[in-house]
């Protein structure tokens, strides 16, 4: 059985002092971590004093991008050296927020892919298709491709430890969430391209979350299905209390 794994993406929210205060309130709560992996990703600006607060706690840190490159001239740029060196252990790549304001490309994904295992970072590939493309009956195709750029070199190891998230982009922050079947469907769609690739095994361990409008009322239905392993969560990973009945739902999973 895969393991779940729950992702908070704190985008651009919050201050340093709003963070820190999140830590305290999760540190006093008991969340089985045997169970669940629980990630935090939070802007680059307090990653540090996150990783300090969290330390020997059930909470990993995690960052939203990464820059392939070690170093260089790459103003306001963060690299996955200078994250694994503040105790980083996650990076999100390929947001579809990225894709779209930023340039993020299926090439530059598969770069920052590779130099995040370089750095021995986990990370958290994501994929999905525009309202457009759905309508179009093109999201397997769309998603799958995707997929296929993004893990394009890596290792059966690294493929196995990468986690990938399916976020519809029309499901993100709208309130409009796929149906736990229909997110299930692409979810077992991307399964299958890593299984012709990879082959049985890989395919079959690698987790694949769901995103896009989850919330503590819908999380359970999306987890009970097959290929559904995890969430990555905006809104709804802002508040303590929220955050925690995620992970609780992905403890009982
Ligand atoms: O983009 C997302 C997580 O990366 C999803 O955001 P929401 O949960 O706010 O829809």
């Amino acid at each position: 059985m895969r393991k779940p794994v729950i992702a908070g993406n704190w985008k651009m929210y919050k201050t340093l002092g709003e963070a820190k205060e999140f830590a305290l309130q999760l540190k006093e709560l008991q969340v089985d971590s045997t169970k669940v992996d629980a990630v935090i990703c939070a802007p680059a600006l307090f990653l540090d004093q996150l990783v300090q607060a969290t330390k020997g706690s059930f909470i990993s840190i995690g960052a939203q991008t990464m820059h392939e490159e070690k170093e260089g001239a790459f103003t306001g740029e963060v690299s996955g050296h200078q994250l694994k060196d503040l105790g980083v252990d996650y990076v999100v790549i390929g947001h579809s927020e990225r894709r779209q304001y930023f340039n993020e490309t299926d090439e530059s994904v598969n770069k920052k892919v590779k130099s995040a295992f370089e750095n021995s970072l986990t990370p958290i590939i994501c994929v999905g298709e525009t309202l457009e493309q759905r309508e179009q009956n093109e999201t397997e195709t769309i998603v799958s491709n995707q997929v296929m750029a993004a893990i394009e070199g890596l290792t059966e190891e690294q493929l196995i430890q990468s986690i990938i998230a399916y976020e519809p982009i029309w499901a993100i922050g709208t309130g409009k969430t796929a149906t736990a079947d229909d997110a299930n469907d692409v979810c077992q769609a991307i399964r299958e391209t890593i299984l012709d690739g990879f082959g049985e095994e890989v395919a079959s361990k690698v987790r694949i979350q769901y995103g896009g409008s989850v919330k503590p009322e819908n999380i359970e239905e999306l987890l009970s299905k097959e290929h559904i392993d995890g969430a990555l969560v905006g809104g709804a990973s802002l508040q303590a209390d929220s955050f925690v009945k995620l992970l609780e739902a992905g403890a009982n999973a």
